[in-house]
C-alpha cells in the first residue's frame, strides 16, 4: 500500500504525569505514517486527489498543543483517531518520541497501528 508520511514532527505541549510537568512545556516529536493510494495524485497531478500532509501536520499540531495530556500513549492514541476520523485513511502508525524524560536516552516513547 502507497503511504504519505510526516517525519520529525515537532510540536510543544504540556505533557507528562507528574505536578512538575504540568506547569511547563515540552517538546515532543511525531513521526505519521498513513495508507493513502497516491496513484491519482501522481499520474493526474492533481494536488485535489492527494493527502494534504501539510493539512494533516497543522490539524495533528493544532490538537496536541491546545490540551494538557499525561501520557504519550494518550497523544498516540488521540492522534491516530483524529487521522482515521478526519482524512481519507484506512491505517496509520503513530510514532510519539518524549526526548530528554530518560537521561542517557535521546528519546523514549510509543509507536501503535490503528485501522478504521
Ligand atoms: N509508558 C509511559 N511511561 C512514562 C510516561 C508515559 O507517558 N508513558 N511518562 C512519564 C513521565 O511523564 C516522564 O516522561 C517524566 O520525565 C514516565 N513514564
Amino acid at each position: 500500500m502507497d503511504k504519505v508520511f510526516i517525519d520529525h514532527l515537532e510540536v510543544y505541549c504540556t505533557i507528562g504525569v507528574y505536578e512538575w510537568e504540568k506547569q511547563i512545556t515540552q517538546k515532543l516529536v511525531l513521526d505519521l505514517e498513513m495508507d493513502f493510494d497516491t496513484q491519482a495524485a501522481g499520474e493526474q497531478d492533481d494536488m485535489s486527489l492527494a493527502l494534504d500532509y501539510a493539512a494533516v501536520s497543522k490539524r495533528v499540531t493544532d490538537m496536541i498543543s491546545t490540551c494538557p495530556i499525561g501520557l504519550v500513549e494518550a497523544v498516540a492514541e488521540q492522534t491516530a483517531q483524529l487521522l482515521l476520523s478526519e482524512f481519507p485513511v484506512l491505517r496509520v502508525r503513530v510514532r510519539v518520541t518524549k526526548p530528554g524524560a530518560v537521561v542517557n536516552a535521546r528519546g523514549v516513547g510509543v509507536e501503535i497501528v490503528r485501522e478504521a
